[in-house]
This record gives C-alpha cells, structure tokens and sequence, in this order.
C-alpha cells in the first residue's frame, strides 16, 4: 500500500453533494463517472494531494443504494493504492482478509480495484486500487 488513493462518501444525490463539496473545497469535480458494473455513479474532487470520490447509486442492487438504505451518507471506504494488485491480494489473502472480488475489476478514473471485506479490516471496508497505464 502505498498511500490513501481516494476516501469514498455514498451521498443520495451527486448533483447536489458536487455542489456542495465545491463550496468546501472551492473547485469543481475534476471528473464524474458511471461504473455501470457497480451500479453507481462518482465524481471526483481533488485537495492538494489528496481525492474525494462521492458515490450515488444508479440502481436499488447497488453496494452503495444497500449501504444507503441502511447507514445514510458518509464515509463509505478508504481506497489504496497499489503497485501490483495482483501480488496485493495473493499477500491479504495469505494474512487473512476476505477479498471480495479476487480478479480485480475496472473501477472508476482509470483504476484496477478490489475490496476486502470490512469484518475483516475493523469495520472499515478497504479498497485497493491499481492505476491502469494508459494506452
Ligand atoms: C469501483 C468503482 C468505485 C471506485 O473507486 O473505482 C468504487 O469505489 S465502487 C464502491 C461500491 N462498491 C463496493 O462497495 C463493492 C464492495 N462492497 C461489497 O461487496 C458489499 O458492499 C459488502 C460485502 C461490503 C457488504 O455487502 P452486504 O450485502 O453484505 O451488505 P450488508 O449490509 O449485509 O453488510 C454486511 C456487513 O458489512 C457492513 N458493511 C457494509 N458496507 C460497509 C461499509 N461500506 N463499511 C463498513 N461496513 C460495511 C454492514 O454494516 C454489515 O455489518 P453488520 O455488523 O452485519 O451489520
Ligand atoms: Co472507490
């Protein structure tokens, strides 16, 4: 892990918590995204070295719609990044944490991801993130 990649929030409304976290932040998203595999939509906002990643849920089976439902907005994981996702999960996996998804998957702004179950990390769910080499 080499350092907190984005801390993500599950908000009910993007368009309304872009607005918002423009005011605490003073700039707009650097960019906002549909990962359709994950039922969400997110917008990014940087803070000096550090991301924001707001998430709404685009349909009810959604992580995000289910974490709502049941705990309202907040913070909803902490991302990692990583060098080698691959050689992270083999590592966790040898430790004891529960992968959730043990082929990593596309993420959103250009990222290789997977989870681990937050029983297995006090609570917190973890994610860990792969930047994918751009073309
Ligand atoms: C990939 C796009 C984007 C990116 O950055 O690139 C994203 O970040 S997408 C983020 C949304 N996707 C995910 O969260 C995928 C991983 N999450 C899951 O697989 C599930 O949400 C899971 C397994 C963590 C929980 O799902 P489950 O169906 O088991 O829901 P429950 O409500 O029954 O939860 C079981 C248990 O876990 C606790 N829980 C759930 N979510 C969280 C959370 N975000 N942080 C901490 N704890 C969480 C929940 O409270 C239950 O605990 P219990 O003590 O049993 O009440
Ligand atoms: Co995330």
């Amino acid at each position: 892990m080499r350092k907190i990649e984005h801390i993500g929030i599950a908000v009910n409304d993007l368009n309304a918590s872009n607005a918002l976290f423009e005011k605490l932040f003073g700039t707009p998203p650097y960019k906002t995204e549909e990962v359709g595999s994950e039922g969400v939509r997110t917008s990014f906002f940087k803070s000096g070295p550090n991301k924001i990643e707001l998430l709404e849920a685009t349909r009810e089976d959604s992580p995000i719609a289910k974490y709502l439902d049941k705990k309202g907005e907040g913070i909803h994981h902490i991302a990692f990044d990583v060098e080698d996702i691959h050689a992270e999960i083999a590592r966790l996996k040898e430790e004891g944490f529960i992968v959730l998804n043990e082929s990593p998957k596309k993420g959103a702004d250009n990222k290789l991801v997977a989870f681990l179950h937050p029983k297995t990390s006090n609570g917190v769910l973890v994610e860990l993130c792969q930047e994918v080499p751009s073309e």
